[in-house]
């Protein structure tokens, strides 16, 4: 079983667009797709925004629908200065950066016996730039911060910048990636920029989440016919 994952219900909604739904499972107060796709059997759910949805929902796929695999898509902030708004991002590996025990001495986002950082699955990233060349489709790839916050100040983007050389930031993929680190299951984010994480980003963000969430369904899609 391969799980897709969202934040956002705009986020899905394209994806579910291209597949035969075979059944709504309604659980935790959540709604989880059962689908297939060529030969892959598949689940799909958005998790609600922020770190402690998007955990649930992860844990929820790998224990109760027996996800072998995690792919999350959506949308992301701007870090690096040559991601524009459309741009895909692949993560490389990813981060929560609003944990902060520093005064106890330890690095920002580290939560002692665990990480700061969580490493993506690096055969999947494989496979999306393979399938990137072949479209001749631009895909960056990167570090992904997220935290618990929608961030749109360029003092916060370049702290967060600085603090973890992120390249894009949202608000799931840290814990997804932790949880899917502890379960020991290959996890893959592909984010399409949304806006720029500075002043305006929520202008930007209302304006763009279904074109960037659209663009994002898109390659994931692609990406299903290679898995
Ligand atoms: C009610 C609206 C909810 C916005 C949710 C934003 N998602 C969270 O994953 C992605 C995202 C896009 N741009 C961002 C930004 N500048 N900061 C944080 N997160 C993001």
């Amino acid at each position: 079983m391969i799980a897709i994952m969202c934040a956002m219900r705009e986020e899905l909604e394209p994806i579910l667009e291209y597949l035969k739904l075979k059944e709504t499972v309604e659980y935790a107060n959540n709604k989880y797709y059962l689908a297939k796709f060529n030969n892959l059997d598949l689940v799909l759910a958005y998790s609600k925004i922020g770190k402690v949805n998007a955990a649930l929902s992860a844990a929820i796929l790998i224990e109760k629908f027996n996800a072998k695999k995690l792919l999350f898509s959506g949308v992301a902030g701007a870090i690096e200065r040559d991601l524009k708004i459309g741009d895909l991002i692949i993560a490389t590996k990813t981060c929560q950066h609003d944990i902060d025990l520093t005064v106890f001495g330890y690095e920002p986002g580290f939560i002692p016996e665990s990480k700061v950082f969580f490493e993506c699955d690096e055969n999947l990233n494989h496979i999306a730039k393979k399938v990137a060349g072949k479209l001749g489709i631009k895909l960056k790839e990167g570090i992904i911060a997220s935290g618990d916050q929608f961030i749109h100040s360029k003092e916060k983007k370049e702290w967060i910048a600085k603090t973890f050389g992120a390249s894009a930031i949202e608000m799931e993929g840290g814990a997804v990636g932790c949880v899917c680190d502890n379960e020991s299951v290959p996890f893959f984010m592909l984010r399409a920029i949304s806006d720029a994480a500075e002043e305006g980003a929520g202008i930007d963000f209302d304006e763009f989440l279904e074109e960037s969430s659209r663009v994002s369904a898109k390659f994931l899609i692609e990406m299903l016919k290679e898995i």
